[in-house]
């Protein structure tokens, strides 16, 4: 398990004066599921077709599997799979149709073709509809599919570039479901990059934050919400601003937020802040109504290293360029 799978030194790729990564180092464990995550532009898939070797650096190497990406890059192509953006099934085939299309791209010996078919479409699910026409599949289907493809080599390493964008929250939980049971029964190393925190929170042993080409933070997802330092207690009164001054007089925090008869206090950690505050309101002859704390997810962390909040605009605007995109496919 602590076997480095694939290291980094100083990778660099520029386009023109645009560098779109900057100088990453980092190793990966066999068998880790890794997140990357970023706001547009970030410099993601750029380092991810780096690894793949589809892009290759301006400087700096990469080893996949003891394979070096400028070297060795055939043997790199052996050991992944790769699943990027881009819906690529084609919908006039069978399943299996086109897993046998693109095991014979992939070198299978024809002898193994079968066998492994049969193995791919069972690991994601889809034995029973390996003979339907892949127009006939949803989206989340589809994107099974595609793992299943990527698999066909049984590569040590699988690359997904956003694998559930544009999916119901139903067909992503599948995915995520595949995700963990390749990592579990095969021992696979999944990186990762997506748009949907609690999915890098739930999915990723490790995540890495990159923007503007640099990692900025590297962490396993607890850590990463538990070193951001805030918790947020929400206090119903119907003294807020009276509660406010004891609160800022006693140096409980700094930050404080009314809004109605809410009070939002944020403090390091609530759990030992709380009685704390209940005895200063208490003290001060202030009735509580309800007390609950928020703890911070990856959105809070994410927006703390990145200023930036991806769960909303941006992430409806991403689905909907995705689905536009499959519909100009289906035309
Ligand atoms: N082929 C290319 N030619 C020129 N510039 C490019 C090319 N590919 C990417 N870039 C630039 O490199 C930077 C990083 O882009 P990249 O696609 O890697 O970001 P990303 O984090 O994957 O973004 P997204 O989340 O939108 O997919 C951006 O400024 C982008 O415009």
């Amino acid at each position: 398990m602590n076997q480095i799978i694939i290291e980094t030194d100083n990778l660099i790729k520029k386009f023109g004066s645009n560098i779109a990564v900057d100088n990453i180092s980092l190793s990966i464990k066999r068998g880790e599921v890794f997140g990357l995550l970023g706001p547009n532009g970030a410099g993601k898939t750029t380092l991810l077709s780096m690894l793949c070797t589809i892009l290759k650096p301006t400087s700096g190497t990469a080893r996949i599997n003891g394979y070096d990406i400028i070297r060795d890059n055939s043997m790199v192509r052996k050991s992944i799979g790769i699943v990027f953006q881009d819906p690529s099934v084609d919908t006039d085939m069978t399943a299996r149709e086109n897993l046998q299309m693109h095991a014979d791209l992939y070198g299978v010996p024809v002898s193994e073709q079968k066998e492994r078919i049969k193995d791919v479409l069972n690991l994601v699910g889809l034995s029973d509809k390996a003979e339907d026409f892949l127009n006939t599949y949803s989206g989340g289907m589809r994107r099974r599919l595609e793992i299943a493809r990527g698999l066909l080599h049984y590569p040590r390493v699988l690359f997904l570039d956003e694998p559930t964008i544009g999916l119901d929250p139903r067909s992503r939980e599948h995915i995520w479901d595949y995700i963990r049971m390749l990592r579990k029964r095969e021992d696979m190393t999944v990186i990762l990059t997506t748009h949907y925190m609690e999915e890098a929170d739930r999915l990723c042993d490790r995540i890495a934050i990159i923007d503007r080409g640099k990692i900025i933070i590297l962490d396993k997802p607890d850590v990463l919400k538990g070193g951001i330092g805030k918790d947020t207690v929400i206090l119903i009164t119907d003294e807020p601003d009276k509660l406010q001054t004891v609160l800022t007089g006693e140096n409980i925090s700094e930050d404080i937020r009314i809004s109605g008869r809410e009070l939002k206090v944020g403090v390091s950690h609530a759990n030992l802040l709380l009685p704390k505050i209940m005895e200063s309101a208490i003290k001060a002859g202030i009735r509580i109504e309800s007390v609950t704390i928020s703890n911070p997810d990856m959105n809070d962390v994410f927006i703390h290293y990145t200023g930036k909040n991806l769960s909303d605009d941006e992430t409806r605007e991403r689905t909907g360029r995705v689905a536009m995109m499959k519909r100009r496919r289906a035309r």
